[in-house]
């Protein structure tokens, strides 16, 4: 007889901070900050421009090394950029000369899937994020609402452990931004990773999150479960208000 063993499953990465600090050269930014993350929950940080949110998160994703403390992925500590950590910007981060198909292709040659099934890949996802048929074309001859779409799917396509987004929809006229905050919505009911989302919006943090961490002047201030579901139905005025009075 033989034993088969089951494949892991991937799941959402948990992500902490631990006592972190944070600025550039001499400007401190954030000190002593105190978060977790739970493996599949969407975190949103809001707060008003210039309080950090933009900051922390680069810190997750690597890109910046904490003054003081630690970024825990997984209990292992953040030292670098990583295909389980993917980053979406709100400024449009695709490559210029390389068709969509092969801005979608990119994270999976970083994670050494073969050639051969990258393309179905990231065909599936382009599809997915309702841009069958553009496969083809260059980031610019679209529009900013398709290019955060390919982002999208570029982001999710080797299913990362973690997805960091940084006001991806902020750019976006009000009507696509809803229509980009439904797909997400969407999109993420299939996977397992954990979500880092930011924002100054409160009622897109109250659309798309589990809970809402609110960045105020003086750093992290209340951490806020958001009840469900996640529909732009469910009031929450109550919520809004505390969140308003926070900030
Ligand atoms: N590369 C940098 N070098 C120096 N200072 C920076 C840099 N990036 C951000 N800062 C400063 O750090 C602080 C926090 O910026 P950050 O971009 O994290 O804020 P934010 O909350 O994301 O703002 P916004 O909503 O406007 O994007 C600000 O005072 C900003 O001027």
């Amino acid at each position: 007889m033989s034993a088969t063993v089951a494949p892991a499953l991937e799941t959402g990465l948990a992500i902490r901070l631990e006592g972190v600090s944070l600025g550039y050269g001499r400007h401190a930014v954030l000190e002593d900050l105190h978060l977790d993350v739970a493996p599949g929950e969407v975190l949103v940080i809001v707060g008003p421009s210039g309080s950090g949110k933009s900051t922390i998160l680069r810190a997750v994703a690597g890109l910046l090394t904490p003054r003081a403390g630690r970024v825990l992925a997984q209990g292992v500590p953040v030292t670098g950029p990583s295909p389980d950590r993917a980053m979406v910007f709100q400024d449009d981060a695709l490559l210029p000369w390389r068709t969509v198909r092969r801005n979608v292709e990119l994270p999976l040659r970083i994670r050494g899937v073969p050639r051969r099934d990258r393309g179905p890949a990231a065909e599936s996802w382009i599809a997915r994020v309702g841009l069958a048929g553009w496969e083809d074309r260059l980031p610019r001859e679209l529009s900013g609402g398709m290019r955060q779409r390919v982002q999208l799917a570029r982001s999710l396509a080797a299913a990362p452990r973690a997805v960091l987004m940084d006001e991806p929809f902020g750019a976006l006229d009000a009507q696509t931004r809803g229509e980009m905050q439904r797909l997400l919505l969407d999109v993420l009911r299939d996977t397992a990773a954990t979500v880092v989302f930011v924002t100054h919006d409160v009622d897109e943090a109250l659309l798309l999150a589990d809970r809402v961490v609110v960045l105020g002047r003086g750093g992290i201030g209340r951490v806020l479960p958001v009840p469900g579901p996640r529909t732009p139905e469910t009031d929450r005025a109550g919520l809004r208000a505390r969140i308003i009075e926070e900030l």
